[in-house]
This record gives structure tokens, C-alpha cells and sequence, in this order.
């Protein structure tokens, strides 16, 4: 979170809507979790790609894929919902000819004759969270909305950023597959302004809360179940990355799903040429620390790990929205995060982060980043000897 004055009501707002997006997430998962006995139904993709399956409840079976076909639809609801309520609140705050949003979901599968269902419930759960927004100390749409502005909430969330102007960019709901097992999840809500990242919040109900320690422009706070006083900012405690310099010393933080990295490098990097591998370097001391979602990033963020290298499959583009309002967490609390070749993100590209030279390498700071990186490249090079 950046602490600028200038966008001190664009953060206070963000927190209390993603406080919001936490709440209902929380209750969806709660029931998820207690209608299948404990999330442990849910394959991984490592061990049924593509198509594993997952009971998420005694009448609802669920397929996830990397298909869009293979999605249950019913698991996205809570994304869907996030996405309007982000919208209207954002809408109602700033006036919507101002907000321009880069959003995950899109509303056409909503949209469909045959989604009746599903709208209803996508309308049930926005109005249930909006009711809660005063709470939040937020300002509301004026009575109950019905399925044709909550259908237009989501279907604004379709800008395309770029290089000017202000643009919200929101994961409603980061690691999916992570929210079905019951474990940790993310939602995530960045603001850009004329390209850079200026503002990120991430909602992390699952994370652990432990560290005592910090002096940087991110902040930590307990999630709050909506009282007359949102105790934001008093409650919140600033962070700082762990100050760990040597990569033999530092923890790595992995996806769970090996299908989402690379394993390209990672592969290289273990070939006979007998050459530095970037990965064991930075993982001596311990076993790395799996979650899902950018959870890995918060992690950095709050100095629990010092290392997340992610390098996706070719021909996977990495979106905006998977990665502003985090990489702007770990920069705010003292930590760096480039492409492979060691430059900064670009998110003034429109959705997707273009350019990325093979992936991304987030550190606690410059020192350990810089010795990261000419391990990656010294994997490289030996690897395409
Ligand atoms: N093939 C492939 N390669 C790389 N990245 C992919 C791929 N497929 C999906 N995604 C994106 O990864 C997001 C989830 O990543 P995670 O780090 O949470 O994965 S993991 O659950 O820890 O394995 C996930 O975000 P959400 O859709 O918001 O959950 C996707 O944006
Ligand atoms: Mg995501
Ligand atoms: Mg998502
Ligand atoms: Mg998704």
C-alpha cells in the first residue's frame, strides 16, 4: 500500500472494499469447507491434469481445469460478486465516469440464457455484501439492485488499462484452487496511474498474522467484521522484509501447482553442465514454503519468506491483475521484484505484463535479488551451452 496523501481516500476506500470481498469470501469458504468435510477432496493438477475434480458440497460437482469448458461455473459466483460490489462501491465513491477497472471475470458466461441460477446467486450475495457496506463505512447504491445493474457493475470492470490515466486492476478472487481446498487465497485490488502501480491492497484471510516488526509504506492489519469503526489505519502494523541477504540462507516461496511454473528453467538449471542451479542456490536452509495465490508475495512482504521466482509455461502471458497490488506491497515494504533480466514490471501495457523477459524474481531486497538473478542468468547460459 502506498501511504501518498495523494491517494489517501483511493486507499482508505480500497481497504474497506476488499475488507468487504474477505467477509464473503470467508462465508462462502466456511460453508465450502464444512459441506465437504474439510476441503481435502481436491485433486491437484499434478495428479489428474487437466481435468482434475473437486466435491466442494454434497450436491455440487466440481471440475477444474485450465479450461474455461471445464469450470464449474458455481465456484466463480464469489468472483462475480467481488467484481460488481468492487465496481458499485468504486462507482458510487468516485462517480463512474472516473473509474475505469481492469477486472478478471467477464460477463458473458453470466449473461447466458441458461445462467439464470447462477445471476440469482451472483445478485443474492452482491446485495447481502452491500448491506454490510455501512459497516465498512462505505457509501452505498440506494436500495436493492436487480440483475441489470449488477450485471452492468461487472460489465464496466472491462477497461484495458495502458499508459495514461487512472485504472483499478482487481483479482476478485487469486488462487481458486487454493479457495476449494480450504487454504489460503487472495483478493487483490491495485490502482494505476499513468502506468505505474500507485496503490495495491491484498486480502489475505487465511494468512497467518505473527510478525512483530517493520518501518516501510506497507502495512498489515487483522481483517475486521465490519463495525461502526473500521479500525483502519489504528489497527494496521507497517511490515518489512526479512533483511536476509544470503541466498544459501533464504526461503523460497513456491506455487503449489507445478503445472503454473515453468519447470523450463528449473529443468535447465538441473542438466548435467554442472552449473549454478538458481533454484537449490536460494533453497538450501529450508524446504521452500508452497501456497497458492499471491499470498507468496505477501509472504515477502512480511518478511516470513525472501524469495518468489515464478517462470510460466511459454505461451502463457502473465496478467496485470495476478500481480500490481502485490508487487507494489513488496516494493512499499523494502523488497524488489523484476522480470528475469532484472527490470521492473511493466504494467502500462494494457492486461497483460508484456515484455516480461521469462518470468518474475521477487526478493526482500536489492542485495539478495541482484545475487538471485545472476544465478538465473548463470543457469541460463549454462543450460544453453
Ligand atoms: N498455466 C498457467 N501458468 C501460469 N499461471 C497460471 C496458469 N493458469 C492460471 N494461472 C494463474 O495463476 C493463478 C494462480 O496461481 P497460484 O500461484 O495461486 O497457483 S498455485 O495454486 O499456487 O499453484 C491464477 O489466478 P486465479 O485465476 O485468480 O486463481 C491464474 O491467473
Ligand atoms: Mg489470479
Ligand atoms: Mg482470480
Ligand atoms: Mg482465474
Amino acid at each position: 500500500m502506498g501511504k501518498d496523501d495523494k491517494y489517501a481516500e483511493e486507499l482508505e476506500v480500497a481497504v474497506r472494499v476488499v475488507h468487504m470481498a474477505c467477509s464473503l469470501c470467508q462465508r462462502v469458504q466456511q460453508k465450502l469447507v464444512s459441506d465437504n468435510g474439510g476441503g481435502g477432496h481436491v485433486k491437484s493438477k499434478d495428479d489428474d491434469s487437466p481435468g482434475y475434480c473437486c466435491r466442494m458440497s454434497s450436491s455440487v460437482k466440481v471440475f477444474i481445469g485450465d479450461s474455461s469448458e471445464s469450470r464449474v461455473k458455481n465456484n466463480y459466483v464469489k468472483d462475480w460478486s467481488i467484481q460488481a460490489t468492487v465496481s458499485l462501491i468504486l462507482s458510487e465513491t468516485f462517480g463512474s465516469e472516473n473509474v475505469s477497472i481492469v477486472a478478471e471475470e467477464d460477463v458473458q458466461t453470466l449473461s447466458k440464457a441458461d445462467s439464470e441460477g447462477l445471476l440469482a446467486a451472483v445478485v443474492k450475495a452482491v446485495n447481502e455484501c452491500l448491506a454490510e457496506a455501512p459497516k465498512y463505512g462505505l457509501r452505498i447504491p440506494d436500495g436493492a439492485l436487480g440483475t441489470s445493474q449488477i450485471l452492468e457493475a461487472i460489465s464496466r470492470c472491462n477497461s484495458s488499462g495502458g499508459p495514461t490515466g487512472r485504472h483499478w486492476v482487481l483479482d476478485p478472487v487469486d488462487g481458486t484452487l487454493g479457495f476449494v481446498r480450504g487454504d489460503q487465497y487472495a483478493i487483490a485490488l491495485a490502482l494505476i496511474e499513468d502506468g505505474k502501480v500507485v496503490l495495491g491492497v491484498l486480502g489475505c484471510p487465511n494468512y497467518p498474522l505473527k510478525k512483530e516488526k517493520g518501518a516501510g509504506e506497507a502495512w498489515m492489519q487483522p481483517l475486521i467484521h465490519g463495525n461502526k469503526k473500521l479500525e483502519w489505519p489504528n489497527s494496521a502494523r507497517q511490515i518489512r522484509v526479512s533483511p536476509c541477504v544470503d541466498p544459501a540462507l533464504a526461503t523460497v516461496c513456491e506455487p503449489v501447482e507445478r503445472a503454473n511454473t515453468d519447470q523450463v528453467l528449473y529443468s535447465r538449471s538441473r542438466s548435467d553442465h554442472g552449473a549454478l542451479d538458481a533454484f537449490t542456490y536460494c533453497s538450501r536452509r529450508t524446504e521452500p514454503m508452497r501456497v497458492h495465490s499471491m499470498v507468496k508475495y505477501a509472504a515477502i512482504a512480511c518478511g516470513d519468506v525472501e524469495i518468489f521466482m515464478k517462470f510460466a509455461r511459454s505461451g502463457y502471458k502473465e496478467k496485470i491483475w495476478d500481480h500490481a497490488a502485490a508487487v507494489n506491497i513488496i516494493e512499499e515494504a523494502g523488497g524488489v521484484v523484476t522480470d528475469a533480466g532484472g527490470l521492473s514490471l511493466d504494467f502500462s501495457r494494457g492486461l497483460y505484463l508484456e515484455g516480461l523477459d521469462r518470468g518474475i524474481v521477487a526478493c526482500c531486497g536489492a542485495r539478495l535479488h541482484k545475487k538471485i538473478i545472476a544465478a538465473v542468468y548463470a543457469s541460463w547460459e549454462a543450460s544453453n551451452l
